[in-house]
Formats: C-alpha cells, sequence, structure tokens
C-alpha cells in the first residue's frame, strides 16, 4: 500500500488496492460524528455505521448525497433573512463539510451573497453575538508567547493556505475586533469552493491584538480581548512570533493578509512576503481584479488600457494596489514609469495626493507635484475629486473608500466631456458602502457607463435594455492566485504570478460579450485558469518548489492542477488500526 498522507490527526488518506482512496479513521462512534471533516450523517453506509461504532447514534434510512443536499437546501430556503441564512450554511458547514460544499457548488452564484459580501460583513458586525462552533485558529495578545502550542492544537497537520486578519479594516467597514474571523472563514469557503483547496489544507485566522472600538470593548459578550490594539514594535512583535510559529508547523503554508489597516498592510506584506509566501488580497487581490476589469472596459469602447485617463478614490490598501496595478499595466503596454504615472491620479481625504500632504510612504509615489498641475483650475490648497476628474480629463473613476454615495451627480456627468463611454467602478464593499447605485450611474449617463462593482448588484433595465453589473471583486483572483502557489509550492508570491492572475481574468472575460467581468457562475472555471496560468508563472520565474511540474507541458500543467482540485464527495471511511472511540 502506498504512504499514507497524514493529512489530519483524526484520519489518513489511503489508496484500497484498486487505487481508489478511502480515510483511515482513528476515532469512532459519538466523536466522530462531532469532526465536519468526517461526519457523513444520515449519510453512512451500513457497513460504515457497523465498523464505526455508530449504528443507533444516526437514523436508519442511509440517505444519499443527493437527498441530503435537498432535505438541506429545502430548510435552506425557509430562512427568512441573508443572515439567517448565512448562519444556516455555516452551522452546516461546522457539521458537516462536504454536504456544506456541495451544496454551495450547486448554488455558487445564490450562495455568495450569503456566505461572502455582502451578508458576510453583517455576521463580522454581530460575531460575538452569534458565536458557535469553533474553527479556525484564535491568536491573541493573551497567548501569542504560545503560539506553537496553539498551532499544535490545530487537529490538521497538512495546512497549505492560511487566510490571517487583525480585523483592522474589515471590507469597508472599519475595525470590527474579533468579528474579522468571520472574513478568514468566509475567504477560505471560496479557496474551496472555487479554487479546489481541500478544506482540510485551509486555516482561517483571526490575530487579535485587541481593538480600538470602545463599544466592543464595553460590551461584555464580546468575544475578543477586551483592550486597545497592539501597536508599533509590540504589534510587530506579534506578527513576527506568528509568522514564526507558522513556518516552523506548516512549512508549506501560504498565507493570504486579508483586511489589514492602511498603516500596517504595506509594512506586513512588505516584511514577510519574503519570509512566507503571502501575499495581501486587498491590495494586490484588489489590484489584480481591477486591473482586469480596466482591460476588459478599454476594449469594450474599442480602446486600449493606455488610452484611459484614471482617478482612483482611496489611498488605502485597495486604492495604492488598484493605481500600482494600473501603473504595472499600463508600464506592460510599453508606456515608461512616468508616462504611466502621469495618467494616474489618486485622491484622498484632503484631495488629490500631492506633495505638501501629509503623506504616508506607499502613498509618495503617487503624489503630484505643484507642476504636474499647470493650468489646472483649483479653487481650494488642493484639487478637490470632482475638479481632478474635470482637469484630469478622467475617462476611469474607480472607488475604494468605504464611502457610501461618494460619487456625485455632477462628477460622474463631467466624465462624458472627456469621454463618450466614461469607466465607473464604485468597488466598495459591502454592499451598504458603495460610491454610487450602479443605476444612479447609468441615468447620469444616459446609459453609457461601463460600470463594475464589489459586491452583487442585480443588472438594470435602463433605456428599455437590460445592462449586467459586473462583479468586480477579489474572489476572481485570491482564490486561482493561491491555489496556484499552492499547487507550484511557490516560495514566494512575486509580482509577475498576480499580474498573470490579472491577465487571466482579462482573458476569460473577453468570452463573455459586453461584460467587464465574467458571470459569478463561472467563478471555479476562472479560478482554475487563474491558477493554471499563476503555476506556469512560478515555474517560468523560477520560485516552484513543487518538482512534478516543473516539466510538465501547459496541458499537462492544466490536467495536473484539475486533478488536484478538490471535489465535495464522500470517500468511505474505515477504521484504523489504532482507532479510539
Ligand atoms: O471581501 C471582499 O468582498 C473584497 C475584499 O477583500 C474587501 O472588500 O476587503
Ligand atoms: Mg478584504
Amino acid at each position: 500500500m502506498p504512504e499514507a498522507r497524514r493529512v489530519s490527526r483524526y484520519y489518513d488518506v489511503r489508496r484500497d488496492e484498486d487505487g481508489h482512496r478511502f480515510l483511515d479513521v482513528n476515532v469512532t462512534g459519538f466523536s466522530l460524528l462531532h469532526i465536519p471533516l468526517l461526519n457523513k450523517s444520515t449519510g453512512f453506509t451500513r457497513q460504515e455505521r457497523r465498523a464505526l461504532g455508530l449504528e443507533g447514534l444516526v437514523p436508519p434510512h442511509t440517505s444519499t448525497l443527493e437527498e441530503q443536499k435537498e432535505r438541506t437546501y429545502l430548510r435552506y430556503l425557509q430562512q427568512t433573512t441573508d443572515l439567517e441564512k448565512h448562519e444556516y450554511l455555516r452551522a452546516l458547514q461546522d457539521r458537516n463539510e462536504v454536504l456544506f460544499y456541495a451544496i454551495f457548488a450547486d448554488h455558487l452564484e445564490e450562495m455568495l451573497p450569503i456566505l461572502y459580501t455582502p451578508t458576510v460583513g453583517e455576521a463580522v458586525r454581530i460575531f460575538s453575538h452569534i458565536y458557535r462552533y469553533p474553527r479556525g485558529l484564535s491568536v491573541s495578545t493573551e497567548d501569542i508567547d504560545r503560539v506553537d502550542e496553539l498551532l499544535e492544537n490545530v487537529p490538521l497537520n497538512d495546512v497549505r493556505m492560511i487566510v490571517a486578519t487583525d480585523s483592522s479594516a474589515i471590507l469597508g467597514i472599519g475595525d470590527q475586533g474579533f468579528g474579522g474571523m468571520a472574513i478568514s472563514i468566509g475567504k477560505l469557503s471560496l479557496y474551496t469552493a472555487a479554487g479546489g483547496v481541500g478544506p482540510d489544507k485551509t486555516l482561517p485566522v483571526e490575530l487579535d491584538v485587541g481593538t480600538d472600538r470602545q463599544d466592543l470593548i464595553d460590551d461584555p459578550l464580546y468575544l475578543g480581548v477586551h483592550h486597545r490594539r497592539l501597536t508599533g514594535p509590540e504589534y510587530d512583535e506579534f506578527l513576527d512570533r506568528f509568522v514564526e510559529g507558522v513556518a516552523a508547523r506548516y512549512p508549506k503554508a501560504i498565507i493570504q493578509w486579508e483586511d489589514f489597516a492602511r498603516g500596517t498592510a504595506f509594512r506586513v506584506l512588505e516584511r514577510y512576503r519574503r519570509v512566507v509566501p503571502s501575499f495581501n488580497d486587498d491590495i494586490q487581490g484588489t489590484g489584480a481584479m481591477a486591473l482586469a476589469g480596466l482591460i476588459g472596459a478599454s476594449r469594450l469602447k474599442g480602446e486600449s488600457l493606455h488610452d484611459q485617463v484614471f482617478v482612483v478614490v482611496g489611498a488605502g490598501a485597495g486604492g495604492i494596489g488598484v493605481a500600482s496595478a494600473i501603473r504595472q499595466g499600463l508600464m506592460r503596454d510599453g508606456l515608461t514609469y512616468a508616462e504611466a504615472n502621469a495618467r494616474i491620479f489618486v485622491v484622498d481625504r484632503y484631495g488629490l495626493l500631492t506633495h505638501g500632504q501629509p503623506l504616508e510612504d506607499h502613498q509618495l509615489s503617487f503624489a503630484k507635484h505643484p507642476g504636474d498641475l499647470a493650468g489646472w483650475e483649483v479653487a481650494g490648497e488642493w484639487p478637490t475629486l470632482h475638479e481632478t476628474v474635470v482637469n484630469a480629463r478622467a475617462t476611469a473613476l474607480l472607488g475604494l473608500t468605504g464611502v457610501p454615495g461618494l460619487f456625485r451627480q455632477l462628477t460622474v456627468e463631467a466624465m462624458l466631456s472627456n469621454t463618450p463611454r466614461p469607466i465607473v467602478f464604485p468597488l466598495s464593499n459591502p454592499t451598504s458602502n458603495v460610491e454610487a447605485q450602479p443605476g444612479d450611474v447609468l441615468r447620469w449617463t444616459a446609459g453609457a457607463a461601463i460600470i463594475a462593482t464589489g459586491s452583487p448588484f442585480p443588472d438594470i433595465e435602463y433605456g428599455g435594455r437590460m445592462y449586467p453589473v459586473g462583479q468586480g471583486n477579489n474572489a476572481f483572483i485570491f482564490p486561482g492566485l493561491g491555489f496556484g502557489a499552492v499547487i507550484s509550492r511557490a516560495r514566494e508570491i512575486t509580482d509577475g504570478m498576480v499580474m498573470e492572475a490579472a491577465l487571466t481574468l482579462a482573458d476569460e472575460t473577453r468570452a463573455h460579450g459586453d461584460r467587464v467581468y465574467p458571470p459569478i457562475s463561472c467563478l471555479r472555471e476562472v479560478s482554475m485558469r487563474v491558477a493554471v496560468r499563476v503555476a506556469r508563472r512560478a515555474i517560468d520565474e523560477g520560485v516552484c518548489a513543487e518538482r512534478r511540474i516543473r516539466n510538465l507541458t501547459d496541458d499537462e500543467l492544466e490536467a495536473f492542477v484539475r486533478r488536484r482540485s478538490w471535489v465535495p464527495k464522500y470517500l468511505p471511511l474505515r477504521k484504523a488500526a489504532d482507532a479510539r472511540d
């Protein structure tokens, strides 16, 4: 029998004499029914029930996975609010992961807004009040000194993908303290549903360094540590300990840094991206997603990326990530660094980023010099958003501010003097934080605008025509980027790999006519293609540690990726020699 792959404290994945996989489990009876990665509930066969001590503990009828899906989905439909649906699905995930992913796969488009943005935003806000089951790893200021022991308590032995947040800037809704755990869980469920990373290879992490939200600290039901956030060297020390712990216990793991505030997001990424393979989803994932959409939108206009003039509003992780991705995209088109910069205008709280303002390091390369603005008509000290759009002759406007309603009619209308088809992407999440309602943007521009949002919006009817609103969410990037990195065991996630993800998404969009992003129903297929091309890029750039794929042809690589992608189906369970109840 081939060597077992010991993926969990509770089971090995083995192959039988015919080469079929089964799970060799060392836990039986009632305990087994409470391990969501193993529990089939009513789906255990007669033989399994007998061999594993489950008889009498589950109802007599053995359900097929199809029957279980039907029962569970009907009950799901009876939940009345989106939050109830979210809680229902999360509870299912914590009971029976195969069934959860089987249902999620069947209803991906319907359930994405429930498990992910926007509903996950609600779940984050009230996480301490709806908490039920343990999932993932909580590391706090109380126990960071013993992070190695904490990691040993995680029953998984071969974690490959980690999403870690310090919850300082969740979506567009700011500091959420311990509640950010819901984001790490939600993102990883997409890694499995869209990216094909097995659920037993994923670990959501909440880095609880405190919260600056007094209302949370004062709430006796709040589940995080009740003190203000660590800052400065203490914060860095906390993250160092965490990264060292992960590298020791899970040397093959990739870390996705998620929803770090602007003051730390860039520093954390640069500090660790060469220590452990890691990327920041809000900087790089959002950047790649936006670049792909802008390439698609330019094509719909019959133009190129370098024909556009970009105004990016918001200079945090998302805004600077998007501006950086646009600059890389323009340089790839042949523009020099200076030529690319001259087409990008980043606006933040003081107005257009300009030298003389209090600027953060990551903003500096986008700040304009007063000389750059010769001939501009500006009323105050620094150009406002509206003045920037008018004077720069913007053709593309992107929002990453978290400020609802920030794009005003006057400003969007003004873009029509610069281009017949303005590109308007109000990208902030969740839905309640969007910079403009897509229907308004379409009306203000008499149907001419090319629109995409971060959270899902229904198609809009305007002038007797239906307009799809593209969902420009980093969900089109991170599952494939991460899976490609996992497959190639990338030593580092390079800028080239992130760019490849963006270009793949742009290529995949081309098949969808007048859309700037593919429909969500294509998410899994798009993610597979992103993964294949990211893995290829890792090989080409010499960061691929997975020897088995280095010499594969493109077709062979694609077949390898598809074979390795996890699908929700029950594997037979057998009792291991050392099993205990
Ligand atoms: O989670 C999402 O929908 C996209 C994202 O990373 C964010 O908005 O922070
Ligand atoms: Mg995020």
